[in-house]
This record gives structure tokens, sequence and C-alpha cells, in this order.
């Protein structure tokens, strides 16, 4: 698999700061990418330095095998900011065309380019609109289309859902998880369970640090399950920790515990005991998931 952004070695300063320190990893095609961190930890200053706007003050930062932001790369990485703004005066169709001719469109294939994106973020019904008539969530996803313009083989977005009621969310999640075939997206978002969904690796950025890097596969998390009760069960820690397979419960947060436990072939699966412990007691319980969430990957 051939590596679309290689960084190795990588500091940034912003005078006596030291924004990002000796920062290493790789992201190969196809394979979605969370960033995620505290407020402060580097996120955007990674995110403007892979798209070329700073340069970094020592190490490799290869994007498409060149420096970032090279001319003949531009189209092939877009980038949506947080605070991502559309011109109040033109509609959505002629700002989208605009770019899209940037990119070196003729006029009618950008106005194609155009309805094509607008269409995949689901506003292809509101192409003459200007931007004071959309709703914020609308508004996002016109964003979201520009971003998508000349089909990129890079996306990087900078908390895309937030902000957004939980159906344009839900729309915009749906729209990268399809597009993650073709696409590969690197997405910052302090959602972490929306990231949880839609990547496959996350970058942990702490104090300009990579801390953490993960592959949120299932197949080295067997040995744990996070149940989720529909309130604080006080008998509950020590009920779990009497099952045999069970070597540690941590009550994670409110309502949530984190079981880790030993596969014992000869017994009944643990899930099943654990369901079978809730019906006993009459404990009533939310949410019984196989592994750990990406919060208690990172902080558990
Ligand atoms: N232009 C700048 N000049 C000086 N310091 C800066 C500059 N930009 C960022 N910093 C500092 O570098 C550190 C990393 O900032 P950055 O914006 O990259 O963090 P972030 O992870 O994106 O934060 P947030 O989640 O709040 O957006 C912070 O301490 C910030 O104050």
């Amino acid at each position: 698999m051939s590596a679309l952004i290689e960084v190795s070695g990588l500091n940034k300063f912003y005078g006596e700061k030291h924004a990002l320190n000796n920062i290493e990893f790789t992201i190969n095609k196809g394979e979605p990418i969370a960033l995620v961190g505290p407020n402060g930890a580097g996120k955007t200053t990674l995110l403007s330095i892979l798209c070329g706007y700073i340069k970094p003050c020592s190490g490799k930062v290869s994007v498409f095998g060149d420096e970032p932001g090279k001319r003949g790369n531009l189209s092939r990485l877009a980038a949506l900011p947080q605070d991502a703004q559309l011109d109040p005066r033109f509609s959505i169709a002629k700002q989208l065309t605009f770019y899209a001719q940037l990119q070196g469109l003729t006029k009618s294939q950008a106005k194609l380019e155009a309805y094509r994106t607008l269409k995949l973020v689901g506003l292809e019904d509101s192409i003459n609109s200007k931007p004071s008539t959309l709703s914020h969530g609308m508004r996002k996803r016109v964003t979201i289309a520009q971003a998508l313009i000349g089909e990129p083989e890079i996306v990087i977005l900078d908390e895309a859902t937030a902000g957004l009621d939980p159906h344009n969310a839900r729309e915009i999640r749906s729209l990268v998880a399809e597009l993650s075939s073709q696409t590969t997206f690197i997405l910052s978002s302090h959602d972490l369970s929306e990231l949880e969904r839609l990547c496959n690796r996350v970058l942990y950025l702490e104090d300009g640090c990579l801390q953490q890097h993960h592959t949120l596969t299932n197949s080295t998390d067997t040995q744990f399950i996070t149940l989720r009760m529909a309130q604080q069960q006080d008998d509950l820690i020590p009920a779990l920790n009497q099952l045999s397979q069970v070597t540690q419960v941590i009550n994670t947060q409110d309502k949530e515990y984190l079981i880790s436990f030993n596969i014992n072939e000869s017994e009944v699966a643990l899930d099943v005991q654990i369901l079978q412990l809730c019906h006993q007691n009459a404990w009533l319980y939310r949410q019984l998931i196989n592994g750990k969430t990406l919060e208690n990957q990172l902080f558990n």
C-alpha cells in the first residue's frame, strides 16, 4: 500500500512554544484517520503543515511524495477549516462553480461539478440560494461540498459536524463513510464516538507530542467489554468480580463500566453471563459493547 502522507521528525516552534514535538506517522490510501487531542494540542498546526499553509521548523513531511502545498498537487488535497465561511453575496452554485474553475475546469464543467458536489451533500434543490437563506447545517454542508470539488484524494475535515443537529451530523457521517473507499479522510473532532464509527486509526496529540497511535480493530480488543447501565448500580462491580473470567472492573464514568477479562473457552461467553446477571437482578442495561470505546482506549 502506498503512503499518501509520510511525516518524520517533525518539529514546529512558535517562538518558545514547541507546538509539535518530533512527530512521526504515515497515512496510507483509503484508511480514514482521526486526529484527536485537547485544545492547544497542535492539531491545527499539524493540519496546516500538511496543507502547506505553514512550514515546519525541522523534519520531513511528504504529501503524495512531494513537499506539502506543491502546485501540481493542490487539487489532490482539500481541507475544510473549522470556521470555513461562504461569501454572502453569491449563490452557492456560483461560489462552487468559481472554486471548480480555479481547479482548471471550464465554466460548463465547473457548473456540473458544483451540482455534483451539492447533490452529494443533499443540497441540489438549494443550488441557487444565497448562504443567508440557508440554515447553519446547510451552510456547513455547502462547505463540505466545496471540499469535495474535483474529487480530491485526501480530504481534511476539521470539526465537520460541530454545531450540527443530530440529523445533519448523521448525514455528514454517512457521506464520509460512503466516500471513504475512494477518498482518504483525515477528521479532526472532539466527538470521539463519531470518530470511532468512521475511522480505523487515531492519532492522539497532546501538548505537541503524538501520544498514542491506535488501530481501531477489535481483534486486539476482545479482552474488554464496555457495559453501559440505565442507572449507576452499587452492587454491580462486586457481582461482576464474582464471574470467574473477570480480572478487573473500572467504573469509567457515570453508569459506564469497563470490564477486563480472560477468555475461558470452556465457560459460557462472558457477555452472555453479564446479560444473565443483569436479568437476574433486574438491572437495566443500555448497551454492551465488545471491546473498548475510543474514549476508553485513550483515557483508561
Ligand atoms: N500563530 C501562532 N503563534 C503563536 N502560537 C501559536 C500560533 N498558533 C498556535 N499557537 C500555539 O501552538 C499550540 C498549538 O496550537 P493549535 O492551534 O495547533 O492547537 P489545536 O490542537 O488545534 O487546538 P484547538 O483544539 O483549540 O483548536 C497552542 O499552544 C497555541 O497557543
